[in-house]
């Protein structure tokens, strides 16, 4: 059994049926890449399983219990973090200032603002933060303010204020999104370390098919919303249903 377990999940919204009878199973300490066209439902999915959306049917398990009913703070709690396509970090806050809040959320379950005058004066937060910045290769930045970064040092920061809640499942939705390709290598970069370094399992939603085969061990292809094929890589590249998916039927004929 999976770490997550997808049974049968349905949603609509109006008229439409953005998910039916959605299966799907991610192994623990993998890489598990969600693809498909746009308005495929994979966002959709993304906010069924940390309690955005209520599914209208079906199940969601996380390490054998469910999610369903449960508040986004709650499924964080039970050690899901999601990573959003536009980072959510304080602009105006400094890159530590920034580290000590899942810090300190972390530690003692909420998180005031006001908390952070005297945060500094809190050696266990402080040394924690300071920890999460050297493996973020970040240390060298601490004190800088998180808006003046490039795209890709904020998404590194925001990746690793997740990993500060120490998850066992990260859900990246489309980490490279608006990047250059620069920022974007440095990003694989980043989660091959993080997956070499840590006992996690990472769920990407990614549109940009170089990041998903540098990354995913196994690939769900999602098309109007429905599994259309699973599959490690090698078999998903050039496979004729996800050609068909992605190009319409005449280009998968040519
Ligand atoms: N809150 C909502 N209300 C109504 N329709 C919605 C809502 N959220 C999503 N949809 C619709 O559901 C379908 C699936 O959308 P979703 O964002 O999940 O697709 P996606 O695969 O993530 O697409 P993309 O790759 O473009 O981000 C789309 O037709 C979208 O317009």
């Amino acid at each position: 059994m999976g770490i997550l377990e997808v049974k049968n999940v349905g949603k609509r919204f109006g008229g439409l049926q953005a998910l039916s009878n959605v299966n799907l199973s991610i192994a623990e300490n993998t890489v598990h890449a969600l693809i498909g066209p746009n308005g495929a439902g994979k966002s959709t999915l993304l906010n069924c399983l940390v309690g955005k959306l209520i599914p209208d049917t079906g199940s969601v398990m996380f390490d054998g219990q469910s999610v369903l009913g449960r508040t986004p703070y709650e499924i964080n709690q039970m050690g899901i973090s999601r990573v959003f396509q536009t980072p959510e970090i304080f602009g105006d806050l400094t890159v530590m200032e920034n580290m000590m809040i899942p810090c300190l959320a972390k530690r003692d379950g909420v998180f005031k603002l006001n908390a952070l005058r005297t945060l500094g004066r809190d050696a266990e937060i402080r040394d924690k933060a300071e920890q999460m910045l050297i493996d973020m290769n970040m240390i060298e930045k601490r004190e800088m303010h998180s808006a003046s970064m490039s795209r890709g040092d904020k998404r590194r920061l925001e990746i690793g204020m997740c990993l500060a809640q120490e998850p066992r499942l990260l859900l990246l939705d489309e980490p490279t999104a608006g990047m250059a390709r620069a920022d974007t290598n440095n990003t694989i970069d980043l989660l091959k370390q993080i997956k070499a370094e840590r006992d996690i399992t990472i769920a990407i939603i990614e549109h940009d098919m170089h990041v998903v085969f540098s990354l995913a061990e196994r690939i769900t292809v999602l098309a109007q919303g429905t599994p259309l094929v699973e599959d490690v890589p090698e078999k998903i590249k050039g496979h004729p249903k996800v050609r068909e998916a992605y190009l319409g039927e005449s280009a998968a004929a040519a």
